[in-house]
């Protein structure tokens, strides 16, 4: 399709009371939403109006208060920047427009290890899984140019003779895998992991370079693309606190009735809530999405990563980034990350550790949580009260250091990403059964509706949509 430069005859004005007209609805106000508007802008047509559930742009970088501090509920990580000339990050190009302070995060040089027994050095443990997981790259990326079918990543890994046996084993894999895929080996596909971390980190395969740069400025990691914005977003562009009940979708156009009763149309819309949004049919599509799109959505899980955060009256612990905590449970409160480190929030007093998903949770503690026996950690402490949690990760410490009482944290907080009905999880994973075709699906249109966001990019699913613009140079051209 075409899209028209110039208003249509249908073109109301958007402060219609009975409802606006626009050339496209932009659905969703987060990386690609926004990313879509500027396109949208550059190509010259500013008929175009951001319909969003919030209070403000950003999505999934979302920040909030914590001990006085901003921090990140969300995307933390710029995870590759750029080599020599090669690409660069995108997101990395925004963040220096817009001065976003960051820091260089070193994800395997500056880790301590504990077990159930204390702090314990099994460092070359950690190397190895390194290894392994490199050698899992390489494992996949040879299956694409022989045409090989795709296997999960706990297949590719058993095929190269790696099988972790001890809790200090389980704990370095979680680290390499789970803590990136925010799901499991054998819920992920070796072939999407490998394109995942090529394009990412692997300037050779066109990926960005091996360095990532962790956010600390303190009006949050969203100011990028708030800052960015503003360049170009006129007030009757943005519709905030706007939650989208049902989009009706044709070949002649689109309309989208919000909640509250009020309606808006276009001739084109474009879709970028998030895969588990749609997966919940928290909005209703009419007619019904087509079933090859429907199996394509249904086929796309996304993962839930938990960052829990602590503030303590002052530091004990690491003096290191991070620390690798391996319970004889794998995925318990397995990665700590030190704020209170010379390099991010120095006396800020913060730590947190991240949760996502456990191969099985051996004990329950009521009737109401026995649902949660095996599956996804984070998805199980958003069942249980936040003082269940607390205690948990207490006592997980006090493990860590049992030489030692733990101090009462002054405050403590974790967000609910599963449960919130405008995510649903925190981004989406590639299995092994999700084929070629199934991904074209999810990204085609249907009619007049088009569909972004982060799970519709092969290249960076799971990550900010940096590929957004080539995708709307398909859709404008
Ligand atoms: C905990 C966590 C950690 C992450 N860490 C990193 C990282 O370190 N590095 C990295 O590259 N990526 C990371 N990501 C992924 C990254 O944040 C996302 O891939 C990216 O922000 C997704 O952008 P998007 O525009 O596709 O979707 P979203 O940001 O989800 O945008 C969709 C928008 O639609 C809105 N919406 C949903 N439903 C409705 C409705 N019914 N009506 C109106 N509006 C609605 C939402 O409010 C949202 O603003 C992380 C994500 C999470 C959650």
């Amino acid at each position: 399709y075409t899209i028209p430069k110039t208003d249509t005859e249908h073109t109301r004005s958007n402060n219609d009371a009975a409802g606006t007209h626009a050339t496209v609805l932009i659905l969703g106000g987060g990386v690609a939403g926004v990313i879509a508007a500027r396109t949208l802008h550059e190509q010259g047509i500013d008929n175009f109006v951001i319909v969003e559930a919030r209070d403000e742009l950003g999505g999934r970088l979302k920040s909030t208060t914590f001990a006085r501090k901003t921090v990140e509920l969300g995307a933390n990580w710029i995870q590759g920047t750029q080599t020599g000339n090669g690409p660069k990050n995108p997101i990395l190009t925004l963040v220096e427009k817009h001065k976003v302070k960051t820091a260089v995060s070193h994800y395997t040089g500056s880790l301590t290890t504990y077990d159930h027994t204390g702090a314990v050095d099994y460092l070359d443990v950690f190397d190895a899984s390194v290894d392994a997981y490199n050698d899992l790259v390489a494992t996949a990326g040879g299956r694409v140019p022989v045409n090989n079918v795709d296997l999960t990543s706990q297949a590719a890994y058993t095929l190269n003779g790696v099988r972790p046996r001890t809790a200090h084993e389980k704990a370095a894999e979680y680290y390499q895998f789970d803590w990136e895929y925010a799901q499991k080996p054998d819920q992920t596909s070796a072939i999407a992991s490998s394109w995942a971390n090529n394009f990412t980190y692997d300037p050779d395969q066109g990926g960005f370079s091996e360095d990532n740069l962790f956010d600390l400025d303190q009006r949050g990691f969203k100011a990028f693309l708030q800052e960015e914005a503003k360049e170009f977003l006129k007030p009757s562009q943005l519709r905030l606190n706007s939650i989208v009940k049902k989009v009706s979708w044709s070949g002649s156009g689109v309309k989208v009735l919000l909640e509250g009763g009020s309606s808006l149309s276009a001739d084109y819309a474009l879709c970028t809530f998030s895969v588990g949004v749609l997966q919940a049919d928290d909005v209703e599509f009419e007619p019904r999405l087509p079933s090859y799109k429907r199996e394509a959505i249904a086929s796309l899980p996304m993962g839930t990563y938990t960052k829990i955060f602590l503030q303590f009256p002052q530091k004990f612990w690491f003096d290191t980034e991070f620390a690798l905590y391996a319970d004889p449970e794998r995925g318990r409160y397995p990665v700590w990350q030190s704020l209170d480190h010379k390099n991010f929030l120095p006396g800020s007093g913060i730590i947190f550790v991240t949760v996502t998903v456990c191969a099985l949770i051996s004990w329950s503690v009521k009737a109401q949580f026995i649902m949660s026996i095996q599956g996804d950690y984070s998805e199980r402490i958003e069942a249980l009260p936040d003082a269940q949690v607390k205690s948990e990760v207490l006592s997980v410490l006090q493990a860590m250091y049992p030489n030692i009482t733990i101090p009462k944290p002054l405050d403590f907080m974790f967000p609910r990403w599963y449960s919130d009905p405008l995510f649903r999880g925190s981004f989406s994973n590639w299995p092994p059964s999700f084929v070629q075709q199934h991904h074209d699906n999810l990204r085609s249109n249907v009619d007049r509706l088009y569909f972004a966001g982060e799970a519709t990019s092969q290249k960076y699913f799971g990550k900010y949509f940096v590929h957004f613009q080539s995708r709307l140079g398909w859709l404008t051209s």
